[in-house]
């Protein structure tokens, strides 16, 4: 159901930005990272003994997840089994001594903490842009809870209105094929698709082996869920990077300080 920013979104305000700051303190500018991290703290808190919990990809979801073993590691949590939504996080998470499982043995999870790249008045979000959409997808929708963690630069108007990319996973066989297609369903929407590449000058490749084409949009998209249906009805795409109606909770952390937003 819809939310608005400035009316029903936010619920709760948190005046400090950092937990050692005394309500007197002088006002800290943080940092884009700091932000995150203040966020991802903050999601944290909702984590209790005995969750099967969705560790998310990015460097805001880190935070969290080396908060997670921070607890684990001083005993104020016990009994966690987390549920890595990329090869990166499960590598984080085993460095850490989180145990580990999958959407196999554990198909319901509490609670997932992962960031986003864009996240819109409605709480649909944007992700992708670290290229673990589909791992992502697959174990936020099967959250009791889903809170997103952001720094405030991700809040946007709407999907793809940050100029930036809306990613959408596709199988490497004729790769350019599904791109045109992707391109002449959101033609409407001005929209440029371009394979991402791994910055060595060869494709990106997933951790499940396939492409991201990178959907680039001058105009916003008129219904999001019937889009992302189409999109998901052209043979060639795996996924698409706009969760919609997803997040429970987004928490976002800025200058003025955390502002907690639930989906009501
Ligand atoms: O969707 C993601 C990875 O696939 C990330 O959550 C998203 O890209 C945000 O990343 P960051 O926290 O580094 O800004």
């Amino acid at each position: 159901m819809a939310v608005a920013w400035s009316e029903k979104a936010s619920s709760m305000k948190v005046l400090s930005l950092s937990p050692s700051l005394s309500p007197m303190s002088p006002p800290v500018i943080l940092t884009q990272d700091e932000l995150k991290k203040v966020a991802a703290f903050k999601a944290v808190e909702f984590v209790e003994s005995g969750m099967v919990l969705g560790l998310g990809t990015g460097s805001t979801a880190k935070h969290a997840v080396d908060r997670i073993g921070e607890l684990l590691r001083q005993g104020k949590l016990n009994n966690i089994i987390g549920i890595p939504t990329s090869k990166k996080t499960q590598e984080q998470a085993i460095s850490l001594g989180i145990p580990l499982s999958d959407l196999d043995s554990h198909p319901t999870i509490d609670l997932a903490i992962d960031g986003a790249d864009e996240v819109d008045p409605y709480l649909n979000l944007v992700k992708g842009r670290g290229g673990s959409l589909l791992r992502e997808k697959m174990v936020e929708g099967a959250c009791k809870k889903f809170v997103c963690i952001v720094d405030e630069s991700k809040l946007v108007k709407y999907l793809g209105g940050s100029g930036l990319a809306l990613p959408i996973e596709v199988v490497p066989f004729c790769w350019k094929f599904t791109a045109s297609k992707l391109e002449n369903l959101l033609r409407d929407s001005g929209c440029v698709a371009k394979l991402r590449n791994d910055g060595k000058g060869e494709p990106f490749v997933t951790d499940n082996g396939n492409y991201i084409v990178d959907l680039y949009l001058k105009k916003e998209i008129g219904d999001l869920q019937v889009a992302g249906d189409a999109i998901l009805r052209i043979a060639g795409v795996v996924e698409h990077g706009m969760f919609l109606d997803m997040a429970t909770t987004v928490i976002v952390a800025g200058d003025l300080g955390i502002t907690i937003n639930n989906k009501h």
